[in-house]
């Protein structure tokens, strides 16, 4: 089951650049929350600092608090926190040297798994979760390279999905694919929302208002505005989540 997030006064730094400025938002369980802002607006840093890994950037500092679940996440090691919050990266990036069966089952070996009946039935599983499962069942052995683009970020999803997470957070997941990629992934996305908290940053708008329940409007390092989609789109309430909506800027 998804997890829900509380994040209160949230702040980042890259060095002496803060691009977080005390962010309150709060994440709901078992729903597709989208990150929409110009570049350079903090989305990435945002969703980087919930499974902490912007803090393994040297020189990068974070202040605030982020409740998983009603837990503080600086309570656990970031290792076992990743276990629980799962990523995927807007360029695919499958492992090169392994196979499409090695790539998905990379977290669960890593976390000690080794009965090899076990691992088959997981790798099935999470193929099948990613919609992905009936195009690769009779090339588990090839190579993860050998996919398209829209395949391996499936690949990347069902690797993601394999290690059991609440959380997945998407750094923008379609950007890198063509449109028909685009849409399995975001059917995709709805469907794994029963069973998963979502977070997806993404450029594209029509894309928040296709999949998303609420919408998160960042700026400049700050949430301007957090609500349910159809309002954010429809009827903003802050005159710059109005401006952006309609194109005036970024
Ligand atoms: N590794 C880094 N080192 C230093 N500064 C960084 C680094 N990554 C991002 N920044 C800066 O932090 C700010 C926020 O960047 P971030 O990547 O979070 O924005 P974004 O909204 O995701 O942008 P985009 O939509 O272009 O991906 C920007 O000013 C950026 O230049």
């Amino acid at each position: 089951m998804g997890q829900s997030l509380s994040i209160r006064q949230l702040e980042a730094w890259y060095g002496t650049n803060q691009t977080l400025k005390g962010i309150n938002m709060e994440i709901a369980a078992n729903q597709v929350t989208a990150i929409i802002g110009p570049s350079g607006c903090g989305k990435s840093t945002f969703v980087r600092c919930i499974n902490r890994m912007h803090e393994t950037l040297p020189g990068s500092k974070v202040k605030g608090e982020i409740i998983l679940n009603g837990e503080s996440i600086y309570g656990q090691d970031p290792v076992s926190l990743r276990k629980t919050v799962g990523m995927v990266f807007q360029k695919p990036n499958p492992f090169p040297s392994m196979t499409i069966f090695e790539n998905v089952v990379a977290g669960v070996k890593l976390n000690g798994m080794r009965n090899r009946q076990n691992l088959q039935t997981i790798a099935e599983k999470s193929l099948r979760m990613a919609a992905l499962w009936d195009e690769v069942k009779d090339r588990l052995n090839y190579s993860g390279m050998s996919l398209s683009g829209g395949q391996q970020q499936r690949l990347c999803i069902a690797r993601a999905l394999a290690v059991e997470p609440s959380v997945l957070l998407m750094d923008e997941p379609a950007s890198a694919l063509d449109p028909i990629a685009t849409m399995r992934i975001e059917e995709l996305v709805g469907q794994l929302k029963s069973e998963y908290t979502i977070v997806i940053v993404t450029h594209n708008m029509q894309q928040a208002a296709r999949i998303a329940d609420t919408t998160a409007f960042f700026l400049n390092g700050e949430l301007v505005e957090h609500g349910p989609t159809s309002e954010i789109f429809t009827n903003p309430r802050d005159k710059r989540t109005e401006d952006y909506i309609t194109g005036r800027f970024g």
